[in-house]
């Protein structure tokens, strides 16, 4: 099922005529919304999440990781998020195959910052939100998740400095597509990268990040840089693990690193 009946009739016309085939999924497009990931939260939290692609046009209060806010204009960037259930063995490196998935849509030039940015030429092309509902010891089980996504198509605002984190990378103004693919539109991209992030999202759940791991080394933006933890440590990048835990050298000794905010050091 496809909803568009909340855009003008020009919108609806362009998004009724790009939406995905995507068998099994309701696809909801709005002209705006607060939040796709947060509205999607409030639906998985009163039950379980039916597949579903919300895609917004404009957020009022785009939300990124770590509490951040997401800026995006309307006509400037592809806000959505991907709902369903799934029960994968692990839920550890999810947010990996989704950045690899549109980053391998996208250009063969856009590398991934572990664990989900999206870069191109050294500045953050998009960013990925994953957030699951459910309770802490449904270990076992489908659970709902929601993997939001938000992607500068044209070259943004001032405004979406703040996607960028603070540190020295944060200085650098963000990416757009349209810089290496003149007159990309948001509405095309939703048929080129949704159906292919649905099936590696569904082969991540069936076999885990390893088989993605070869895929994922060719585009890490952040093998053999220097680094700097949210914990203060500093050290190498040297690559991501078969359970995509990011792998740093530090004083000699191999870490791993599961969950952090990652900054390169300014060289
Ligand atoms: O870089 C980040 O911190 C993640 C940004 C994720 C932004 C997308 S836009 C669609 C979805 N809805 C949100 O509020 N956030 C995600």
């Amino acid at each position: 099922m496809i909803t568009t009946a909340s855009l003008a009739g020009g919108a609806e016309a362009i998004w009724q005529a790009v939406v995905p085939d995507l068998p099994g999924f309701t696809v909801e497009v709005l002209e705006e919304i607060d939040s796709t990931n947060t509205e999607l939260m409030r639906r998985a939290r009163a039950a379980a999440l039916d597949p579903v692609l919300l895609v917004a046009e404009r957020q009022t209060a785009g939300r990124g990781r770590l509490g951040r806010g997401w800026h995006s204009q309307a006509g400037q960037s592809l806000t959505f998020s991907l709902g369903l259930s799934l029960a994968p063995r692990s839920w550890s490196g999810l947010s990996l195959v989704v950045g690899l998935s549109l980053a391998e849509q996208l250009h063969a030039d856009v590398r991934l910052k572990w664990p989900n940015d999206l870069w191109l030429m050294g500045r953050k092309l998009g960013g990925i939100l994953v957030e699951t509902a459910g309770h802490a010891d449904e270990r076992e089980g489908p659970r709902s998740v929601v993997i939001g996504v938000g992607i500068n198509v044209a070259r943004p605002a001032e405004a979406a400095l703040a996607n960028a984190p603070a540190g020295p990378m944060g200085a650098m103004p963000p990416a757009g597509l349209a810089e290496v693919e003149m007159g990309v539109t948001a509405a095309e991209l939703l048929p080129r990268l949704v159906p292919p992030l649905v099936r590696d999202v569904q082969s991540f759940a069936a076999e885990g990040f390893a088989p993605f791991a070869s895929r994922f080394a060719a585009r890490d933006a952040l093998k053999d840089r220097e680094l700097r933890l949210s914990d203060g440590t500093t050290g190498t990048a040297c690559g991501v693990a078969e359970d995509g835990a990011l792998l740093v050298r530090v004083n000699g000794q191999l870490r791993r690193v599961d969950s952090a905010e990652v900054s390169v050091r300014p060289c």
